[in-house]
């Protein structure tokens, strides 16, 4: 009998290690094929200081773009635009001080960048966090809520008629596979009755794709397209604010993408020829996705506007 299981388990480990070169490859799928260069453009990119954030300011780097890193952390930043320069031999890599979490740095950041730059040809607002306990933003708003809906939401509303005259142009929202798992609860947007920090980020992410349906109609008659993207499964530093999820991470690290893998659908999206037209859909491995039933209702993103709108107290129509 023992010898029986010992075989059966060796069995089963002898499988599962043949296994994995083939779950790896089928993770890393999704390579950006397109050879496009960006000389003489410009892309403004949030949370460039680590992760899928910074291989994607190194590969449009690597494109010829001119690169502003829109990062809370100057230090880090810093640092991780020297490497950038180091690597690609593109001098313009920018960095500037954005912090998401507050919509008064959101606004100062704008200001700054309408007057400091010519255009921005593409916003890709990638920043974002998991599982942080009950966080709330400057102004009040819970945290991945705060700072991956709203925070970017008002930076795009600040950035677009100037995005609008450096058409065409591009924006994506970094959004998650996790959008399937969220519902935008009306009733409690900032999880003050009931918090939990899995289905906050689920929530948000689906706002992310909410948010990208509904700008997506509005700009129809523009040529400035918008779209979503799922990343992959990346082992980045997303995971620091939970230990368990850390070690999940670390255990598995062997099978997840890299963040240079993991930056493959944002610049697909950013730079691919054939998505010149293509707007309000969501992408992932670089090739269009599944968006859960909750993420295509029109109701509920023509409802989070109005709702993000009040809240951010701004006019957008
Ligand atoms: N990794 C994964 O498996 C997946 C990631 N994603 C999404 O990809 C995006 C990038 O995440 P990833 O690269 O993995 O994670 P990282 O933690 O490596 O990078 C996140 C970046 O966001 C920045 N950031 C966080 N909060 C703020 C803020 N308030 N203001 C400005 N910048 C901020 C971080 O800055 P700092 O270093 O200062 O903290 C960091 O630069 C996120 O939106 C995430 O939800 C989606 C699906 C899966
Ligand atoms: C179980 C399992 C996996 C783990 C997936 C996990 C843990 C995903 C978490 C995703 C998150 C947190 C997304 C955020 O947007 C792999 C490695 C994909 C493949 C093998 C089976």
């Amino acid at each position: 009998m023992v010898v029986l299981l010992l075989t059966v388990t060796g069995l089963c480990v002898i499988a599962s290690l043949l296994l994995i070169p083939y779950i790896r490859r089928y993770a890393a799928a999704g390579v950006c094929t397109s050879s496009a260069r960006l000389d003489g453009k410009t892309v403004l990119i949030t949370g460039a200081n680590s992760g899928i954030g910074k291989e994607t300011a190194w590969e449009l780097a690597a494109r010829g773009a001119r690169v502003i890193m829109a990062c809370r952390d100057l230090v880090k930043a810093e640092t991780a635009a020297q490497e950038i320069r180091a690597d690609t031999g593109n001098e313009q890599i920018i960095v500037r001080k954005l912090d998401l979490a507050d919509t008064k740095s959101v606004r100062q950041f704008a200001e700054n960048i309408m007057k400091e730059e010519k255009m921005i040809n593409i916003l890709i607002n990638n920043a974002g966090m998991i599982m942080l306990p009950y966080t709330k933003t400057v102004d009040g708003f819970e945290i991945h809520f705060g700072v991956h809906h709203l925070g970017h939401f008002l930076l795009t509303h600040l950035l677009l008629d100037f995005i609008k005259k450096s058409s065409p142009a591009r924006i994506i929202n970094v959004s998650s596979f996790a959008h399937n798992f969220g519902r935008i609860n009306f009733k409690d947007l900032q999880s003050e009755k009931s918090y939990s920090a899995g289905l906050a980020y689920c929530q948000s992410k689906l706002a992310n794709v909410l948010f990208t349906r509904e700008l997506a109609k509005r700009l129809q008659e523009t040529k400035v397209i918008v779209n979503s993207v799922h990343p992959g499964t990346v082992f980045t530093e997303i995971t620091r604010h939970s230990s368990a999820l850390t070690l999940v991470w670390k255990g598995l690290s062997f099978l997840l993408k890299t963040p240079r893998e993991g930056a493959q659908t944002s610049v697909h999206c950013a730079v691919a020829e054939e998505l010149q037209e293509i707007s309000g859909k969501h992408f992932s491995d670089c090739t269009p996705a599944f968006v859960a039933p909750q993420g295509r209702n029109d109701e509920t993103a023509r409802k989070l506007w109005d709702v993000s709108c009040n809240l951010l107290g701004i006019q957008w129509d």
